[in-house]
């Protein structure tokens, strides 16, 4: 499919909890679209098994890490001037990710200061131009963890149930705060991201949003 009607430098910024189908739905709208695809870095990364065996000792080291990740794709991308979709957006590290491991007492107030400012400091930067739409993919715990533990990254698969429980609590209040951006809101169990039928689907409303926002603009 290349007859969409999304400008050719747009950004899709995938959103939702881990496991929940970014990485799968990423590849294969980028291909339908054209797209580039950008991922998350985890074969390679040095402190993520670390942090999920001490999340006190490893998270703000861990939040160093991907903020610096996002930061070297961010302006990968905005340089190649190519259309992108993105697995997960830099908004989910901060309000989600760091925000849960501070409340829980896993990292100081002076270290969650000091990442909040280097966030604030980063996504004011021209590397960060908004996603032109964020889809959020959202399902039952059940059906996430299900897909986590087929997945079988050991250290996920080890975490105990409470941390997926509270990760998803807190996806759910954080995308009915988000105004950043248009947010496609889809449900897991509504399409199969491995079916081009679906994807079509998806991206006539990926297109429905974006041509909305250029009427409001
Ligand atoms: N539509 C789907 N139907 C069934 N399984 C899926 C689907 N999308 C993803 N999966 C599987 O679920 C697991 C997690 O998917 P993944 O895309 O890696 O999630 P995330 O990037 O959100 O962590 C993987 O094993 C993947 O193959
Ligand atoms: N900002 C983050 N803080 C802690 N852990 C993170 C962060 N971003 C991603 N992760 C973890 C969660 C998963 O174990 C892997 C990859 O996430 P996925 O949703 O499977 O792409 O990294």
């Amino acid at each position: 499919m290349n007859d969409t009607t999304l400008p050719n430098n747009a950004l899709i910024t995938l959103a939702g909890t881990v496991g929940v189908g970014k990485s799968t739905l990423t590849k294969n709208l980028a291909n339908a679209l054209h797209f580039k695809a950008s991922y998350e870095k985890v074969d390679g990364n040095p402190y993520l098994e670390d942090y999920y065996s001490n999340f006190k000792q490893w998270s703000f080291h861990l939040q160093i890490y991907f903020l610096a990740e996002r930061f070297k794709q961010q302006k990968a991308m905005f340089e190649s001037g190519y259309g992108y979709v993105q697995d997960r957006s830099i908004y989910e590290d901060v309000g989600i990710f760091a925000k849960l491991q501070y409340d829980q007492g896993n990292m100081t107030d002076r270290d969650f200061d000091t990442y909040s400012s280097l966030f604030e400091a980063m996504t004011l930067s021209p590397y960060f131009p908004k996603p032109d739409v964020l889809i959020y993919l959202d399902g039952s715990l059940e059906k996430i963890i299900e897909r986590i533990n087929m997945r079988g990254r050991k250290m996920e698969i080890e975490t105990p149930i409470k941390f997926w429980e509270d990760l998803y609590e807190r996806y759910h209040n954080w995308i009915n705060e988000f105004t950043v951006c248009p947010i496609l809101r889809l449900d897991i169990e509504t399409y199969d991201s491995r079916d081009p039928d679906s994807i079509s689907a998806i991206i006539k409303e990926i297109e429905k949003i974006t041509a909305k926002e250029l009427v409001l603009k």
